[in-house]
């Protein structure tokens, strides 16, 4: 009962959000690590600032808890930001993004590989719906789950530790929104809903979302024909998923898993960025916002 009805909530937040605060947080995990990798001192490093980031601007909210999800093969770990739901707690949203970065010619310590668009643009329009939920004070019925994961260069791995142990939980979770890539206008239309390892009914509810609150922008869809990100993790367990591409497959950031995906070859204003984060609070807050 995909139902939109949260417009007194979401609309006054969507005018609160700032490119310029993506484009920093982009710049922050692109640039003060040599790389991200799900094996090296920066994918670690990146792991660590994340949840500090996360925590401080929790700002000592007792219905925030920040944590690291330790791995069992590998050192970096995925974060987790949980919003506790108020009466409908056990039912649970999950929005999602990966932390780790690989350059395709092999990743040692010191090989660059920004990861300014794969994806540090998707973990950065994460923070940003984080932060204006939290300015706004928003106190969601349901549960939210802002989860950066590790390790999705080397096969999903993170998630897939993740969502095979909410799975074996028996966790309630109602829908999985994927952010990968959200930072390079590579093609006509300026959002894609991917069809495949998705959920149908879900990628319905979040094309209306974008009708309803932001009526500007155009919408595609377009198929990966492959377990491409983190969300087919959580569709092999059963969950809904929704992944929002930032293109067409046919207009892809060709500079993706090298030195060159920066900033710079993507969208340096984050205005592209910001279309998705928009999206996604509305999404966080019309499914957060249901009882029981
Ligand atoms: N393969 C995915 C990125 C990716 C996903 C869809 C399309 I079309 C092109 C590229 C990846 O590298 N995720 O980290
Ligand atoms: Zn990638
Ligand atoms: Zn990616």
């Amino acid at each position: 009962s995909y139902v939109i009805d949260q417009q007194t909530v979401v609309n006054p937040m969507l005018s609160q959000m700032q490119a310029s605060n993506i484009v920093q947080t982009i710049s922050d995990l692109s640039n003060n690590y040599s790389n991200r990798y799900y094996q090296t001192s920066g994918g670690s490093n990146a792991s660590d600032w994340l949840k500090n980031k996360w925590l401080t601007m929790a700002n000592g909210r007792t219905d925030i808890t920040v944590e690291q999800f330790t791995h069992s093969g590998w050192k970096q770990k995925s974060v987790i930001a949980t919003i506790k739901g108020t009466d409908n707690g056990s039912e649970i949203v999950v929005l999602g993004g990966h932390l780790d970065s690989i350059n395709q010619s092999g990743t040692s310590e010191t090989t660059r590989a920004p990861g300014a668009d794969d994806d540090a643009s998707g973990v950065a329009s994460l923070t940003e719906i984080y932060r204006t939920l939290l300015a706004s004070n928003y106190k969601p019925r349901r549960t939210i789950k802002f989860m950066a994961y590790a390790a999705e260069e080397v096969g999903l791995r993170g998630s897939a530790e993740i969502a095979n142990s909410f799975s074996a939980a028996g966790a309630n979770v109602v829908g999985v929104m994927q952010l990968d890539m959200t930072n390079y206008k590579g093609s006509a239309s300026d959002i894609y809903i991917f069809t495949d390892y998705t959920d149908s009914a879900q990628n319905t509810f979040v094309t209306n979302l974008i009708k309803t609150y932001l009526p500007t922008l155009t919408v595609g869809t377009d198929r990966c024909g492959y377990a491409c990100s983190d969300h087919a993790s959580w569709n092999a367990k059963g969950y809904a998923t929704t992944m929002p591409f930032e293109s067409s497959m046919s207009g892809d950031n060709k500079n993706i898993h090298t030195a060159n995906d920066t900033l710079a070859n993507s969208d340096s204003t984050g205005a592209h960025s910001l279309k998705f984060a928009r999206m996604g609070l509305a999404y966080a807050v019309e499914l957060g916002s249901d009882g029981p």
